[in-house]
């Protein structure tokens, strides 16, 4: 049973090193900007043995949640696949906003965070990109799952008609009875294909004081959130280097025991979304400043994606690294955390080296 080679734009797929998920159909759709609402009203309409499955957008603000009960779920073993599939023809590729804009909205945000205020937050970038005939999803989607390019490979359908689809590093949170595990990342260097120059990219950043900090306000507001709803929380006291084929990144593994098993794991996604690692700290003050330095929506890029049952478990991955596909284009997103320390060169040549995940499953070189 290959949930991959029989997934189809508008399904959902969720691919770990453990299992598999493809959902099909709708029975009940839940679209609605109240995240708290939908944590509660999508619970109450699980029945025995059935999985919600959805996305959360950056900001409730621009774009809906958006969780389906399916027709069919399939549930089976991680796969990875020998060969690669065409993608199809790109015509045309468009930087959003020009790189030395991005550059220069870094800038500005670094001054600002300067000033006093902001500790972090956290600009993203996009490239348009153009087919002369169609755009295949499934070819993305089943080229990420062959590079085995992120813990989680995705794709899910937007209220647009769109799809999502991406391979992150990052766990938002998982929760197995009463344990909650979140996986938070914050830290980049590119991977390099010379094996010196890539072990001396990871010990830079394993030693980056910069990228230390950037990480740390991370993993504190996961802690402080997570917090009142655990009994008990591990957290390391350093994080440890973490690797894709295209990033190295810095990940902390925070694991809680619940104090109460009501507590869904969509219901903590919700209250730990958005996180420092894609918007900032304090929380408000980054989300409005994204705002007025990014030139477009996320929309679903700097989300969440994942699925839940109904006895509560589930996992919700962060959703980065990833492109929302129409018909003959696409967009693809990248961001990088920035803090007093930031360099705005740096910062530009992190969201290109990030570009990398899904530019390599399209087949393209930039
Ligand atoms: C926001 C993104 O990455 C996040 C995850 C890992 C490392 C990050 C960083 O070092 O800035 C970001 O917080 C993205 O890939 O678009």
């Amino acid at each position: 049973m290959d949930t991959l080679a029989d997934y189809r734009p508008g399904d959902f797929y969720f691919g770990t090193s453990r299992r598999t998920i493809l959902g099909r159909g709708a029975k009940r759709t839940f679209t609605d900007s109240d995240v708290t609402a939908l944590s509660e009203a999508v619970p109450a309409a699980l029945e025995p043995g059935s999985l919600a499955v959805g996305v959360l957008p950056f900001d409730t603000a621009v774009a809906p949640g958006h969780l389906v009960l399916p027709e069919t779920v399939r549930i089976a073993g991680p796969v990875q696949p020998a060969h690669r599939l065409p993608v199809g023809a790109p015509s045309a590729v468009r930087a959003v906003p020009e790189p030395v804009r991005h550059a220069e909205a870094v800038a500005s945000a670094i001054k600002i965070l300067k000033d006093g205020g902001l500790r972090k937050v956290v600009l993203a970038r996009a490239l348009d990109v153009d087919f002369d005939g169609g755009v295949s999803v499934e070819a993305i989607l089943h080229n990420l799952a062959a590079d085995k390019a992120g813990s989680y490979t995705y794709a899910a359908g937007l209220p647009s008609g769109r799809n999502l689809v991406g391979a992150t590093p990052e766990l938002l949170l998982s929760r197995v009875g009463g344990q909650v595990v979140s996986h938070p990342h914050a830290g980049s260097a590119p991977r390099s294909a010379d094996p010196v120059t890539d072990r001396e990219n990871a010990e830079t950043l394993a030693s980056s004081r910069k990228d230390h900090i950037e990480h740390a306000v991370l993993t504190e507001a996961i802690v402080e959130t997570l917090r009142p709803f655990c009994r008990s929380l591990d957290v390391p006291r350093e994080p440890s280097l973490v690797s894709t084929p295209t990033m190295w990144h810095l990940g902390t593994v925070v694991t809680g025991e619940l104090v109460d098993r009501d507590v869904t794991a969509l219901h903590l996604a919700a209250a730990l979304h958005p996180t420092p690692a894609i918007c900032g700290t304090p929380t408000e003050a980054a989300r409005q400043l994204v705002g007025e330095l990014e030139p477009f929506d996320r929309g679903y890029y700097a989300g969440a994606v994942g699925w839940m049952n109904s006895e509560g478990d589930g996992e919700w991955a962060v959703s980065i690294r990833c492109a929302e596909v129409a018909e003959r284009s696409l967009r693809l997103y990248a961001g990088g955390g920035i803090v007093p320390a930031s360099d705005p060169k740096a910062e530009l040549d992190e969201t290109s080296a990030k570009f990398q995940t899904l530019l390599r499953a399209m087949g393209l070189e930039l």
